[in-house]
Parts: C-alpha cells; sequence; structure tokens
C-alpha cells in the first residue's frame, strides 16, 4: 500500500492515528502517483469536518439504547453512491423511504428509530478481484467513485487521488441537503404518513392494510390528544459508510479539543466490512483510535471468539453504544451460525448492539447474468436475526439495508414480484443491489410485525 505519510517521527502521533501505516491495509487501492495522494491527504487534512463530535457522542448514545431494546436503528442508503447521483431529487427519495420505513418501524417497535443513511460518504467498495476482465481486456476493478470510474477504460479505471477531494466536496454538499431535508420541515410526521397512505393505494401491499390503518388511528389519537406536530417536523438523522480508504479517514479525522479524544469528521459512524476485519490488520488498528459509535460486519464464517476478540480490541472500556456488530451470515446460515456468537458475547458480559444486514450473504447470479439477490431470501435472514435473539433472550437492535428510493429492479421478488425477465428493466447499481422504493417499505412493514409480536 503506497501511504500519504510513510514515516512518522516517535512522538509525534500521541492519539496513535497513523499506527495503522505499520500494518497490512487490505482492499486499498494501488494508487500510481504517492505525492499525488500526500498532496490531497494534506489538503483534506486541513479541511471542514462534515459532522462534528457532539453529533457522534448523541449517536453512541441513541446506540447504547437500541442495544438495550429502547430504540431501533434503521441504517440504509446505496451500495456503492455515486458522484452523477448526487442530485437533491435522488437524496430526497432515499430519505424519504428511510423516514417512510421509520414511521412504519416505530409504530411495530414502540421505541423510537435511530435513522441513519448509508450517504454522503459510501464511495469506496471492498471488491472480491483486484481485475476485471471483458472480452480479453483487463483493467483494474472498479473500487467506486472515490477511486476509481465506472467506465471500462485504462483511464477511468486508474486509481486517482483527486476522487478523495472530489468524494469529500460532494459529500459535503449531501450532508447540506440531508441537513435541509430532515430539518426543514420535509420530515413532518403528517407528511411522511401521507407518502405511506399513496403505498397503501397499490393493491399489491393489500396484506399491510391493517398495519397501515393502526398507524392512521395512532396519528388520529396523537392529533386528537393536541400533539405538538410542528415539534415532529425535524428529526435526527446521522451519516454512515463504510471505512474503507485508510488515506480519506485518516486524512478527515480531528483531535477534539474539548475531550481531547479523536474522532473521524467524515460521518457519524464507521464500519469495517466483513473483508477488512482482520485483529492484526489497518482497519481495526485504525478505528480502534477514534471515539465515533463503530460497526463491524460479521460474516458467516465468524467465530465467538473473533467477535470476543473484536470487542476487547474496539471497545476495551465496553462503553455501550460505542460497539454495532452488524451480522451478515445469509439466510441460509444465520440460524446456525449466529446463535452460538451471541450467546458467548453476551455471557462475556461485552456491549454490543446487535443489528442485521440481510442483503451481504444472500447474493446470487440470476439465469440472466445479473448480480442479484431475493426478496424472500432477505426477509428470511432478518426473520432468522429475530428468531436467535428471541430464543436467546437477547436484544435485536437494528436493520441496515441497501435500499434506494427509486423505481429500480435489482432485486427479485417482493409483492410486485420482479422475476428475472424484470431484472433489465431498470437495473443501475454499479456493484451490487438494493431494495427499491416498494421493497423497501414491505420490508419495513415486514420487520414492523416481527417487531410487534416480539
Ligand atoms: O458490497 C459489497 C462488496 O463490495 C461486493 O459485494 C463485492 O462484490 P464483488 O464480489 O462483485 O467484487
Ligand atoms: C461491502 C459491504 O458489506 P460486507 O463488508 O458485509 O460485505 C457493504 O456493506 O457495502
Amino acid at each position: 500500500m503506497t501511504t500519504a505519510v510513510d514515516t512518522v517521527a516517535p512522538g509525534s502521533d500521541p492519539e496513535g492515528l497513523d499506527r495503522f501505516r505499520a500494518l497490512k491495509a487490505r482492499q486499498q487501492p494501488t494508487w500510481p502517483d504517492a505525492d499525488a495522494l500526500a498532496a490531497v491527504a494534506g489538503r483534506l487534512s486541513q479541511a471542514a469536518p462534515l459532522v462534528v463530535p457532539a453529533e457522534a457522542r448523541l449517536l453512541t448514545e441513541r446506540l447504547a439504547a437500541a442495544g438495550r431494546g429502547e430504540a431501533f436503528l434503521l441504517q440504509g442508503g446505496d451500495c456503492a453512491e455515486t458522484f452523477a447521483d448526487a442530485n437533491a431529487t435522488r437524496i430526497r427519495n432515499k430519505i424519504r423511504t428511510i423516514l417512510q420505513m421509520a414511521v412504519v418501524l416505530t409504530h411495530g417497535a414502540s421505541t423510537p428509530v435511530v435513522k441513519m443513511g448509508r450517504l454522503a460518504g459510501q464511495y469506496a467498495k471492498p471488491r472480491s478481484s483486484d481485475l476485471e476482465t471483458r472480452d480479453g481486456v483487463t483493467l483494474p476493478a472498479y473500487r467506486g467513485d472515490m477511486v476509481n470510474g465506472h467506465e471500462f477504460t485504462s483511464a477511468s479505471r486508474t486509481p486517482d487521488p483527486r476522487r478523495l477531494e472530489q468524494a469529500y466536496r460532494i459529500s459535503s454538499a449531501t450532508a447540506t441537503v440531508v441537513r435541509a431535508f430532515t430539518q426543514g420541515g420535509h420530515a413532518d410526521l403528517r407528511r411522511v404518513h401521507e407518502w405511506n397512505r399513496g403505498f397503501m393505494r397499490n393493491p399489491a401491499y393489500a396484506r399491510y392494510e391493517r398495519t397501515a390503518a393502526e398507524i392512521d388511528r395512532a396519528i388520529r389519537f396523537m392529533e386528537a390528544c393536541g400533539a405538538d406536530f410542528d415539534a415532529l417536523r425535524s428529526v435526527e438523522f446521522y451519516l454512515s459508510h463504510e471505512a474503507l480508504i485508510l488515506d480519506y479517514e485518516r486524512a478527515l479525522t480531528r483531535v477534539d479539543a474539548r475531550s481531547g479524544e479523536a474522532y473521524a469528521t467524515s460521518a457519524h459512524f464507521l464500519w469495517i466490512g466483513e473483508r477488512t476485519r482482520q485483529l492484526d490488520g489497518a482497519h481495526v488498528e485504525f478505528l480502534s483510535r477514534v471515539a465515533n459509535p463503530i460497526g463491524v460486519k460479521l460474516g458467516p464464517t465468524t467465530s465467538a471468539d473473533d467477535a470476543l476478540a473484536l470487542a476487547a480490541r474496539l471497545n476495551p472500556h465496553n462503553a455501550p453504544g460505542r460497539l454495532t456488530f452488524v451480522t451478515r451470515m445469509g439466510a441460509g446460515k444465520v440460524r446456525d451460525v449466529l446463535p452460538g456468537v451471541v450467546e458467548k458475547v453476551t455471557a462475556a458480559g461485552v456491549a454490543v448492539t446487535w443489528v442485521t444486514d440481510p442483503m451481504h450473504g444472500n447474493t446470487i447470479t440470476s439465469d440472466s447474468g445479473y448480480k442479484t439477490r431475493r426478496f424472500s431470501d432477505v426477509l428470511d435472514e432478518v426473520t432468522g436475526f429475530f428468531e436467535v435473539h428471541r430464543a436467546l433472550g437477547t436484544v435485536p437492535g437494528g436493520l441496515h439495508m441497501e435500499l434506494t428510493g427509486d423505481d429500480v429492479t435489482e432485486v427479485l421478488g417482493g409483492s410486485e414480484e420482479i422475476d428475472d425477465a424484470g431484472l433489465a428493466l431498470r437495473y443501475e447499481t454499479l456493484v451490487d443491489p438494493r431494495l427499491n422504493h416498494q421493497q423497501s417499505l414491505e420490508m419495513a412493514f415486514r420487520v414492523a410485525e416481527m417487531l410487534t409480536s416480539w
């Protein structure tokens, strides 16, 4: 790996923020020009933060509540954001979808829903292969707009560090739009409820009428009681992405003058992916040094001892809300693998918020060659996650989804019954398939049913 600063003078790094540089960092691009990377990192290290420590601390409290069953996390957004789609319409559609889902889930859980986007920074992807070959031509794999372009040409696929700055600028603009939409009345509960009524007008969703009618009654009851709906016009909304490109994350990390702690300021919440969670790796080392709430993805090969070791390393003081385990075992494995992990972690008294990502363990290739997922498998993994926690008496703390607010056709099934031929209609993702707007709402209704009977 080529890093921006290769040597750190002893004693000049009291927070240990550069120690990761001595370790193996997986899934990093091979930047062709180390000087250009260093120049970009230098500029980013002077840039304004996208989030501030006080917000990250508040999120830690919210996630601690989710870990105790006093709140429920809804984290969703694109697999890979793109620079081209960072416009107000697309961002609004995503936020709107998450807000609509959140109302349904709030009703189901009877607790606050912590709303978080895979948004304003989800621009880097780990890949199974470094290279992609098409018609005998081999080029670097697309690793997200922060790294290289999707177009299959040598120029586009060559990692370009200037993209890190572009990602920062576009994330900053996105964060501004998110704040405007979530603080400026767009999130008004009555309005969001009205959108959900629109969803219910489609006969395909008749199955959810009872829940929708209950929500309707609850809102009318609040109205009758004189609830101050104006106070519900703005919502807390948090930003998150995978902390993959360490030069970017390091450059945007600041030491908080008040607490003396280091905070990643690229997002409120960062997670370590399934492919980069090695205990002796650079990602775990770096994230162990920042005070933000963080997550780790746990795939089907995770042992209970792996989870315990990660918790000891990333949350040595066992602070509630600091660590979220996002399990993504696959529908076929969640009931076998998750119980052993949750049981041992719980028995050890480790504070962790358990969240399910039912997307990443359920990826398949359709007969027509699309990378897709079945809605039924996604739902089955969520069901398994709830079953496991119910059996163990532990808390299912949230849902992590790849979704979009648009009417794409990337995931098979759902009440709209997208089939293999239907995938071709509007398959837009550059990496992994996302639930579309309708499928996302349908998922929220299904999860709300699980929460209601919890
Ligand atoms: O989103 C997750 C990963 O980046 C993705 O699943 C990797 O996909 P690949 O196997 O196509 O590289
Ligand atoms: C790559 C991702 O997930 P995982 O690390 O679980 O494969 C992701 O969430 O984008």
